[in-house]
């Protein structure tokens, strides 16, 4: 009788199945919300599970939609609270019966309204609220209030419900943290491990020997990383083996849309694609961060992305990468050592 409880039980206490949880559901919501702006996604459009004109979901119920804005409202974005309440009270419109109820919709909008400034549209939906649910517990109060801070702002009882200003909805600030999870590899770990160490070391004709382990990062949908420099600032606490002085970033797998690596300063875009690296110096020959390293990582809109980061630093390159005696010094190319510049080499970029 009590098998499937006991299943449960026994499969929901058993650290190797972990079920999505509560901050998986919103992680997901933001990480959605995020995709949004950075590829100027229409509401309605992912409502309806199409991304980039790709039919990639099964489409959202009026629920799912409601759930997604009431994440957002939790978040205190205000701003995806309202495009997505809205799309909710579209959807019950052709929804039979309906997943959601228009009255929660109405509250939650209202009250969106009413942060993003826009107190008579606030009013206005309110209204609508009263009149589908008179008996709604907040409905005649709210009412009250945003007609007494429409009094307070100096407007006419006789103008409350007249000359709506149009929907002038911000968007929030952006955080400033990233959005993945990360793993280091130690060589001791596995000789594959220390192969890669190897090759890198190759590859690059740095010492590895100082190098911090292999990061293995894994970015979900949504996922990203603002833009940084690998190097710390005078500011920041120092590396124990000196700076970061290069960085090598293995792309591991490829990504279906989105999640670029972009230089910022430099303009340039590199699209992952599995089985290759970007090596660049962090640092100038003088030792100095070079600003122009400045990157980001641009949100993963379809597939996973999963890299790889080796930060070489700075301690035992003496010999191998020396100060350059001039600040103006600067490789040319991988593995530079101050030859006359070849000609053709798939390392240089032409002028
Ligand atoms: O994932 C990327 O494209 C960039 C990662 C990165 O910049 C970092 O992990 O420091
Ligand atoms: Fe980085």
């Amino acid at each position: 009788m009590n098998v499937s409880n006991d299943f449960l039980q026994n499969i929901s206490t058993t650290a190797c199945y972990s079920f999505p949880q509560d901050e998986d559901l919103s992680g997901a919501a933001i990480g959605l919300l995020r995709l949004q702006d950075t590829y100027r996604l229409d509401t309605h459009d992912l409502a309806r599970g199409i991304v980039m004109g790709k039919k990639i979901s099964k489409e959202l119920s009026a629920h799912d939609i409601f759930e997604i804005a009431r994440l957002a409202y939790n978040q205190e974005d205000y701003y995806h609270t309202i495009l997505w309440m809205q799309e909710s009270l579209e959807k019950i419109k052709i929804e039979d019966p309906p997943t959601v109820s228009e009255s929660d919709i109405l509250e939650y909008l209202a009250l969106s309204l009413y942060k993003q400034d826009n107190l008579k549209r606030a009013l206005q939906v309110t209204d609508r609220l009263y009149q589908i649910a008179p008996n709604h517990p907040r409905a005649k109060g709210n009412i009250q209030r945003w007609e007494d801070q429409l009094a307070a702002e100096g407007v006419r009882r006789s103008e409350m419900r007249k000359g709506i200003p149009p929907l002038v909805n911000t968007r929030p600030v952006e955080d400033p943290e990233g959005f993945f999870d990360i793993t280091w590899l130690k060589e001791t770990e596995h000789e594959v491990i220390a192969r890669i160490n190897n090759r890198l070391d190759y590859m690059t004709n740095l010492d590895m020997d100082t190098a911090e382990a292999l990061q293995v990062a894994n970015y979900g949908i949504g996922g990203h990383y603002e833009p940084h420099y690998d190097f710390t600032q005078d500011d920041e606490p120092a590396f124990k083996n000196g700076n970061r002085i290069a960085t090598v970033l293995l792309y591991i797998s490829q990504p279906e849309l989105g999640a670029a690596t972009v230089f910022t300063e430099l303009k340039l875009t590199n699209w992952p694609k599995k089985n290759d690296a970007l090596f660049w110096y962090n640092l100038l020959r003088s030792g100095e961060g070079d600003l122009r390293t400045l990157h980001a990582a641009c949100p993963v809109l379809l597939g996973d992305k999963w890299v790889s980061n080796k930060w070489i630093h700075e301690k035992s390159q003496e010999f191998r990468r020396p100060c350059g005696l001039k600040p103006s010094t600067y490789e040319r190319y991988v593995g530079d050592l101050g030859a006359p510049e070849p000609r053709y080499h798939w390392n240089i970029r032409s002028a």
